[in-house]
């Protein structure tokens, strides 16, 4: 295991305030350019800027060690809560790499949030604070952009499908996830708040989320915890949009198709089962809905649950909970282990923190963890390049061509973000 903390030399003496200010209808128009750290779904969420402490780590027990260092962060922290809602009080962003033992998580206290639920609006910080003005995001876009294959070009992507066609028809597997990435370069940096807003705009059933450079609008809850209350939706089953009557077509066939439906209840029993053990409760329609957004159609399941109040498991936080279903088949596939190893084996790329848990956790234990699609990481190094990515469910009879169109569609939704 390796981890690195880095915290600010007083965080740990401080006294943190919450409270109550003026509403604030646009969370993200509060947000600098640096260090932007965002989880806001139809104006409500959190955003928060400044590392009062930072938590870097890999290996076995990553989240585990991650759950211990909050836990120990906010015992030394004065805490004075004048709001008392998930989310005020201390709040620890993070996002988690795909595979936490070989990937690095990243996790950070900011040094001022501003939350926003059921129309209330907070402040936390050091000492007590008013609500930050809103800082106007410069106009003009990232100039011209170059995009460049990622790690396999579309016709090696594509063979790696087939060969998954060709494992699962074998009998391996019933359900791999294979993504790919894509780069683009452009002219200027790239301005996070301007993809945020435009994001957030498009797309406002998903959670427009920002973490250390990594940025998207992901339609899928991984996990929520509210008190004893958890919730998920999974997604898995994706149809593009069309123009008139052949959109309503799209949308039929989707809920008709048998292979999505069949994907899509891998995904949803690879969370119940997990979940299962540290819940008294746990519950799913029997039957996935239709969640549209402006690129793509899911199949959607809402899994409601409460966590069991006796035995070992019912002190379980929100962490352990994301280190107990991660990955779902919604972005590894079933079995998990041979899908994880078929990953490694053909997708011939790095998914870093693509497609792993993001969201943020209060000292409570509430929080809320999406996955991380439907997104891009801006390089550390050169701010004017970013690495999108897409993936999609391979399972029996699944076409190469029709998984590299429904990447494409889902590359479309950073695209158009982008581009403006
Ligand atoms: C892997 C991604 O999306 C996942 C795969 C889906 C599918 O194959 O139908 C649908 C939603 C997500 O669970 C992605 O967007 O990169």
């Amino acid at each position: 295991m390796t981890a690195a903390a880095v915290t600010s030399p007083d965080a740990a003496a401080r006294t943190l305030v919450s409270r109550k200010v003026d509403d604030a209808h646009d969370l993200l128009a509060h947000l600098p350019a640096e260090g932007a750290l965002s989880w806001v779904r139809r104006g409500e969420g959190l955003v928060g800027w400044g590392e009062a402490a930072r938590l870097e780590v890999t290996g076995p027990g990553a989240l585990a060690d991650a759950a211990a260092w909050w836990s120990a962060y906010t015992g030394e922290l004065t805490v004075e809560d004048h709001v008392g809602v998930p989310g005020s009080g201390p709040v620890l962003f993070a996002s988690i790499a795909f595979d936490p033992v070989a990937g690095t998580s990243v996790f950070v206290v900011p040094e001022v949030v501003v939350g926003r639920r059921d129309g209330v609006t907070w402040v936390t910080s050091a000492g007590s604070r008013r609500l930050p003005s809103p800082r106007p995001v410069p106009d003009g876009g990232a100039g011209r952009l170059r995009y460049a294959d990622g790690e396999l070009d579309p016709v090696r992507w594509c063979a790696a499908v087939a060969a998954a066609v060709e494992r699962i028809t074998a009998g391996d597997l019933a359900k791999v996830v294979l993504a790919r990435d894509l780069i683009v370069a452009a002219d200027e940096p790239l301005d996070p708040r301007r993809l945020l807003r435009r994001l957030a705009d498009r797309f406002p059933d998903c959670w427009t989320f920002a973490v250390d450079g990594l940025l998207g609008a992901t339609p899928e809850l991984l996990l929520r915890r509210t008190g004893r209350e958890l919730s998920a939706r999974v997604l898995a089953g994706t149809a593009p949009r069309g123009a008139g009557a052949e959109d309503e077509r799209l949308a039929a066939a989707l809920l008709g198709s048998a292979k999505d439906r069949a994907e899509h209840a891998l995904a949803v029993d690879s969370l119940v089962g997990a979940l299962a053990p540290y819940c008294s409760s746990l519950s799913a329609p029997e039957e996935p809905e239709l969640l549209t957004l402006a690129n793509v159609r899911h199949l959607a399941t809402d899994v409601t649950g409460t966590q069991r109040r006796t035995g070992p498991r019912s002190r379980a936080g929100l962490l352990e909970l994301i280190g107990a279903v991660h990955p779902t088949a919604a972005v590894g596939g079933t079995p998990t282990a041979a899908a994880v190893a078929l990953i490694g084996e053909l997708e011939g790329m790095d998914r870093g923190r693509y497609a792993g848990p993001v969201g943020w956790v209060d000292a409570r234990g509430d929080g809320e963890f999406g996955l991380a699609l439907r997104c891009a990481e801006i390089s550390p190094a050169d701010p004017c390049t970013a690495r999108l990515f897409a993936g999609c469910g391979i399972v029996a009879g699944s076409d190469p061509a029709a998984e590299l169109a429904e990447t494409q569609v889902k590359f479309a939704a950073f695209q158009a973000a982008l581009e403006g």
